[in-house]
């Protein structure tokens, strides 16, 4: 099995930043110690209302962090025109509603299919891979592939938040998505609400070839450091495979 990349979303570094409106913690730094720590891409959602990340930032990490560039962007002109300029490895499309907490969902991208084609188009026509954030369904891989995303991120937020044989529903349901994914010459990535107490198991499809992680890793940086943290995740993904 090949290994599974861990992206390192530093989103909510910048939330703690930002609580003060200066520039420490910078979430720069702390895209420069994951990588040293053995992350292999740096993910970064910016927001329509700027709440952590903000557009300084994309240039930052574009300009100054070797690794792969994953861009969180939701399916506006105005998300559209800022990939395109800074030209990201990557840009995950992602809904976003002003009002939520977090990512609560994933993408309907079987019903917004007419909006995302010529959206999709141009960041792909620019280089950017594009990945499509959904929900684990065969309706919205179909869509995935009607839309021609190279790549599609699996929500796990259902899962994460689920107990018992719920969650074990959940994670059949994540297991064959990647499958039908996978069958479909899609690539399989997955993140939300992923813990060191949940990651193993999804880690473990096969299919699977990149995980996005956030929020646990550096709520548990205030207590470990961020480059131990980063290393642990990595050591749990590798012995899953
Ligand atoms: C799309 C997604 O899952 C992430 O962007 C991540 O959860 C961090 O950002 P938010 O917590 O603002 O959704
Ligand atoms: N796309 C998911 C992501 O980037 C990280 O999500 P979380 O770990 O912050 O919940």
């Amino acid at each position: 099995m090949s290994r599974l990349r861990l992206g390192v979303n530093i989103d909510h570094v910048a939330t703690i930043r930002n609580a003060r409106g200066g520039l420490h913690p910078d979430p720069i730094r702390a895209a420069e110690i994951a990588s040293e720590a053995g992350a292999d891409g740096i993910t970064a959602h910016l927001r329509e209302d700027r709440r952590h990340i903000m557009d300084d930032d994309i240039g930052r990490l574009i300009g100054g962090i070797a690794l792969p560039i994953n861009l969180e962007m939701a399916a506006t002109e105005e998300m559209l025109a800022i990939a395109l300029r800074h030209r990201p490895h990557a840009a995950c499309i992602v809904p976003e509603r002003r009002e939520e907490v977090t990512t609560e969902g994933g993408l309907d991208a079987a019903g917004q299919h007419n909006h995302l084609k010529p959206l999709i188009a141009k960041l792909s026509d620019a280089g950017i891979r594009v990945s499509l954030f959904i929900e684990p369904t065969p309706r919205q891989i179909e869509a995935a592939v009607s839309l021609r995303a190279p790549v599609v991120e699996f929500h796990t937020g259902r899962y994460a938040h689920a107990e018992g044989e719920e969650r074990a529903t959940e994670l059949r349901r994540i297991a064959d998505a990647a499958a039908l994914a996978a069958k479909n010459g899609i690539e399989p990535h997955a993140g939300h609400g992923l813990t060191f107490d949940n990651v193993v198991p999804i880690a473990a499809i096969p299919q699977i070839a990149e995980l996005n992680i956030g929020h646990f890793l550096i709520g548990e940086a205030i207590f470990d450091g961020l480059a131990p943290v980063v290393r642990r995740m990595r050591q749990l993904m590798d012995e899953a495979r």
